[in-house]
């Protein structure tokens, strides 16, 4: 009992810890890090350390739903976390004074934590293979979009996710969690772990570097709520061609990820769907096996 209880409790705290990593690391391109509020007016450093305070129990109480899940349709598991997210929502914008600081990650952590807890204490192990997990992930959330973009019937107070997938197609974190985070297992996960085996840079640059490789590929629809899809598409060249010079690891890479920091910053620019798959990438690493690593066993008797 004490490993379960003990477990929820780590998921709880990497999440967290997820969310103060991600903030933190520097410098990020039209993003709030430690140096500046990016291409925000309404946040900074501080207004994300006051939301990811108030979401901490949050975490730990999706894991609990988790833990204890027994059903046999997953999708029982996320219909039980909405309230819990609803709430934490609402926790969030009180903590910020109505600043939506980490809406997706509400929803994209929640649903890790759950679906992580629940993985854990089905195989009785303190770390999970990132495909299964992924793949609970998308059990859970199965029939998302098309319940809640397809069958969208508002017209109305639409949020920015709903519009942008009535004006283009864009799935944002919805897409994303329903078919398994592809983006994170196939694009950063991978390059966050790649930069760690190298020893080359340290938390800040792996951190800053693995969301470069996002922002090439993610279909952030931050991006678009602001601009257009041709915005979407010259973030993602910036960032590959800061990429192509080395990024983090060069010295004129560094330079150009200030001097892109500056742009996006006068473009009014901010990928923060790509920031939240960044705290998805540091939560995945914390919390899945690396490939052959023997997950070590939860309980020792
Ligand atoms: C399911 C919901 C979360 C969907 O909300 P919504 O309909 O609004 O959907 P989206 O706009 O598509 O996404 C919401 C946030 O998700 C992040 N995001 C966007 N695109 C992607 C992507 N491709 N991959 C991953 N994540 C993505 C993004 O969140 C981050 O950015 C926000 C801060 O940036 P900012 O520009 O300031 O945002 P705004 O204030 O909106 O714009 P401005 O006015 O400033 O210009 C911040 O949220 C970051 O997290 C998107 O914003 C939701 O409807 C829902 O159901 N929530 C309840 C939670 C729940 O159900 N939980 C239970 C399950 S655990
Ligand atoms: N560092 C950040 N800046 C702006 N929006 C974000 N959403 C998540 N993290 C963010």
């Amino acid at each position: 009992m004490m490993a379960e209880v003990e477990l929820c409790e780590k998921l709880g705290k990497d999440a967290v810890l997820a969310l103060l990593l991600e903030v933190s690391a520097s410098p990020k391109p039209g993003l709030v890090d430690r140096f500046s509020r990016g291409a925000h007016k309404d946040m900074d450093f501080f207004t994300f350390m006051e939301s990811s305070a108030a979401l901490s129990s949050y975490f730990v109480k999706c894991a609990r739903l988790g833990a204890e899940f027994r059903g046999d349709h997953p999708q029982e598991l996320f219909n039980s976390l909405r309230p819990l997210g609803m709430a934490a929502e609402q926790a969030m914008f009180d903590a910020t004074g109505g600043v939506n600081t980490h809406k997706g990650l509400v929803f994209s952590l929640g649903i890790i934590c759950a679906a992580a807890a629940c993985c854990m204490v089905e195989q009785q192990r303190a770390r999970v293979d990132a495909d299964a997990l992924c793949e609970q992930i998308s059990r859970m959330t199965a029939g998302l979009c098309s319940r809640e973009l397809d069958s969208l019937k508002k017209t109305e107070g639409l949020t920015n996710g709903e519009t942008l997938y009535r004006k283009f197609g864009l799935k944002g974190i919805r897409g994303e969690v329903e078919n398994g985070f592809p983006t994170v297992r196939n694009c950063s996960l991978p390059a966050f772990r790649h930069l760690k085996s190298q020893g080359a840079c340290h938390m800040n640059d792996r951190c800053v570097q693995t969301l470069l490789h996002l922002m090439t590929v993610n279909e952030d629809t931050n991006i678009v709520a602001r601009h257009d899809m041709d915005t979407l598409a010259f973030v993602q060249g910036q960032a590959q061609r800061v990429l192509d010079a080395g990024g983090m690891l060069t010295d004129q890479g560094r330079q150009m990820v200030c001097e892109l920091d500056e742009d996006f910053i006068k473009r009014n620019i901010s990928p923060g769907g790509s920031a939240d798959l960044l705290a998805v990438t540091i939560m995945l690493d914390r919390i899945c096996s690396e490939g052959t690593e023997r997950a070590s066993v939860l309980r020792e008797d």
